[in-house]
Formats: structure tokens, C-alpha cells, sequence
């Protein structure tokens, strides 16, 4: 469970992006974070993935205050989660299967980080990821072969293999074909459900957000301005949110 008290962000300039950010977060919730263009979607991301710092707040995860931790207890916790971006940071050169396997090497023993041989048990895991995201078929495939909707489902794929609790998505879908997209979003809410990680994902796409996550958070800014389970939003609340 994630608990964020009064997050405050100011940059540099004294530019408050962030104010006074309030929630909680529980195990298998898919949270979509709607907002205009610099409403403070992407800081707020790179905030609770501790890539950016914060002005205020406290941050709890599993009981522990990640404010007060100190570097290498921060970075145990970080491999708790993991982060996929609009264009996924993959070797095209590899099979998608090695690909989803290189998320497991940061959490190995020297000895296969340097000969890059994977466990028996990782290599299974990591098809059985495969198999969740649809692509069993296509795990010999080399990667610069597959689509950008595979390639985002190999990342998603890449990131689950080192057994992330939360998985930060900043804007998963953009660019996209509609079909794609849908793909993308049917499994993630899947990986939600099933394996009970916690994502949270921002995205431009208001119907994707109503459609696949289990909860809304409209973001303007800098605040949290809506919080509802995921339904069609109002008029009203779209007003809210983009006005
Ligand atoms: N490093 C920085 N220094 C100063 N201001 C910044 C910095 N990064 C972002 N900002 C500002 O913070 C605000 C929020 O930016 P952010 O990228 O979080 O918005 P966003 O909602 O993700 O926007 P978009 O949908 O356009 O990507 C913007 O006004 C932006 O200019």
C-alpha cells in the first residue's frame, strides 16, 4: 500500500508544480492520471518513482516512510518497481525473450549478470510473462521485427520479470494505433487484476482511462482535482480537469 501525505514540488525558479498531493494507493489498483498539458502529470510520476525529489511530504510504502531512508535502502525499495516509458528502451537486436529476460539481470548474481544465463525457473517466468502480455509466439522474434504496441508489451513484460509490486507508466499508448492501444491498456488492467501490482499510468486518452483503469485521478494544476473509481466521466468533470 502507498500513502502520500501533502507532496509539494517546486522547482529551481520556485515554480510549485506539485501542491499539497493526498492519496492512497492499494495492491492491484490501476490508477489513470488525467490532466491538460502541464498540469504536473509527468512530475508527479517521476516524484513517486523517486526520480525526482520532492519540496514536502511524506511518502509511505508497506509501513516505511521512503522519506527517511537512507540511499541504499531507497535503492533496495526502488527494485520494487519499475517504469516504462511512451517508447520503450529495448535492444532491437535482441529476441523479445531476451529482452524480457535483461529486467531480470539487475536483480542477479554477478555470475549471470556477466555470462547473461539465465535460471531455468527466470526463463519460465519470464515466457509466462510472455503469455500474459500475448506473445508466447513471438518470444524467438527478434525484436526489431514487432510493432510498437509489441514492443510496449515486451517492456510491460520486462518490467514484471523482476517482480515489481507498483509499475509507474508515463503515457504507455501514445502514438499508438487505436487497436494497439487497446492492447496495451487490456494488459495492463490484466496485470493489475491477476498479479495484483499497483499501476499507475498517465495518459491523453480519456477513454482509455474510463475504459481499462480501475480508478481516475484528474490532475490540474498541480492538484488532485478528481478521484473517483474509473466511469464515464461527466461533462462537468472533464471541465474540471481540462479547463
Ligand atoms: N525541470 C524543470 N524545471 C522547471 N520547470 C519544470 C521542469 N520540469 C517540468 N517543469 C514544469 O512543470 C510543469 C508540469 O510539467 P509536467 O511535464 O509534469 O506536465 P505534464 O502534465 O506531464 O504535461 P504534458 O502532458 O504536456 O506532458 C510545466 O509547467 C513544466 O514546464
Amino acid at each position: 500500500m502507498i500513502i502520500v501525505r501533502n507532496l509539494t514540488k517546486r522547482f529551481e525558479s520556485g515554480h510549485e508544480v506539485l501542491s499539497k498531493i493526498s492519496f492512497q494507493a492499494d495492491k492491484g489498483d490501476f490508477i489513470a492520471i488525467l490532466g491538460g498539458s502541464g498540469s504536473g502529470k509527468t512530475t508527479l510520476l517521476r516524484c513517486l518513482s523517486l526520480q525526482e525529489s520532492w519540496s514536502e511530504g511524506q511518502y509511505i510504502y508497506e509501513g516505511s516512510d521512503i522519506t527517511e531512508l537512507n540511499f541504499v535502502e531507497k535503492m533496495k525499495m526502488r527494485r520494487k518497481w519499475a517504469m516504462i516509458e511512451e517508447k520503450p528502451y529495448l535492444n532491437l537486436n535482441s529476441t523479445a525473450i531476451q529482452n524480457v529476460l535483461s529486467g531480470r539481470y539487475k536483480n542477479t548474481s554477478v555470475f549471470r549478470f556477466l555470462t547473461r544465463i539465465a535460471a531455468k525457473d527466470d526463463h519460465l517466468e519470464a515466457m509466462d510473462l510472455l503469455e500474459h502480455v500475448g506473445l508466447l509466439d513471438k518470444a524467438r522474434e527478434k525484436t526489431s521485427k514487432l510493432s510498437g504496441g509489441e514492443r510496449q508489451r515486451i517492456a510491460i513484460a520486462q518490467a514484471l520479470v523482476q517482480g515489481t509490486e507498483i509499475l509507474f507508466a508515463d503515457e504507455p499508448v501514445t502514438g499508438l494505433p487505436p487497436e494497439s492501444a487497446n492492447r496495451v491498456m487490456e494488459d495492463l488492467r490484466n496485470i493489475s487484476r491477476k498479479k495484483q501490482v499497483t499501476i499507475i499510468c498517465t495518459l491523453h486518452n480519456v477513454e482509455l482511462a474510463e475504459r481499462f483503469a480501475s480508478r481516475i485521478w484528474g490532475l490540474a494544476s498541480g492538484k488532485i482535482v478528481l478521484d473517483i473509481a474509473a466511469r464515464k466521466l461527466t461533462l462537468r468533470e472533464k471541465d474540471i480537469i481540462f479547463k
